[in-house]
């Protein structure tokens, strides 16, 4: 679908340029799955870090910014705000991703902001305002095929792959095209057998 391959256009990106990041993916995938099979659903409890990656590349590629509209059907109170009826709301999950209270330093790509110091607990506060798929009645009805979809495809590509800059090229341009999702500009990468 085109939300998840816009998701992992971004994925690139962020591997790209935090180069860091992709290393200790790497590392933990060997350690954990080898490079003789491909990383599966049940990989994933023991692999938190590369499941941190995933967390963060989401919340910063933040691909449906302006959510779906609301129209308040009744005179409505939300967080102390009054909402009168017949009102047009434009939700933005930016406003929660981005978000200072959960997220220090929200401009930062950093996925262990995911994990306690431990490196394996999940961080109660960033996954409680992890909404890129949003919340409540009308939630992502394929939230759950997404999530499977992004673990498994970016993990078998990081684990077979590097991802790099070509020589004498530069780093892809972080700024998002706008439009119904925001997407990465085209970009070059040199792409390099692992196994
Ligand atoms: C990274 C991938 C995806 C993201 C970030 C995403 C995000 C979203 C968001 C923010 C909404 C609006 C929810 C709301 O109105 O509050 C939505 C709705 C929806 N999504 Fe996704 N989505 C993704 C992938 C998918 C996939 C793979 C499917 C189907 C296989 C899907 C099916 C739907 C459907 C049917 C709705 C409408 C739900 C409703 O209005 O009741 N999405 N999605």
């Amino acid at each position: 679908m085109e939300t998840t391959a816009t998701t992992l256009r971004w994925a690139i990106v962020f591997l790209v340029t935090h180069q860091d990041v992709q290393k200790k993916m790497q590392k933990e995938i060997d350690d954990v799955v080898g490079r003789d099979r491909r990383p599966t659903m049940a990989d994933k409890m023991d692999l938190p870090y590369s499941t941190a990656v995933v967390l963060e590349m989401q919340r910063k590629a933040n691909i449906v910014s302006f959510n779906v509209p609301r129209y308040t059907t009744v005179d409505t109170e939300i967080g102390g705000h009054s909402i009168p009826a017949h009102t047009t709301i434009f939700p933005q999950i930016t406003s929660v991703l981005d978000g200072p209270d959960a997220y220090a330093d929200p401009d930062r790509f950093d996925p262990s902001r995911f994990l306690e110091s431990d490196g394996k607990t999940f961080n109660k506060t960033a996954m409680d305002h992890f909404v890129p798929f949003s919340l409540g009645k009308r939630v992502c009805a394929g939230e759950s095929l997404a999530r499977m979809e992004l673990f498994i495809i970016l993990l078998s590509l990081v684990q077979r792959y590097s991802f790099d800059v070509p020589k004498g090229g530069s780093l892809p341009d972080m700024t998002p095209i706008f439009g119904a999702t925001l997407t990465p500009h085209p970009y070059e990468c040199k792409v390099t057998l692992r196994i």
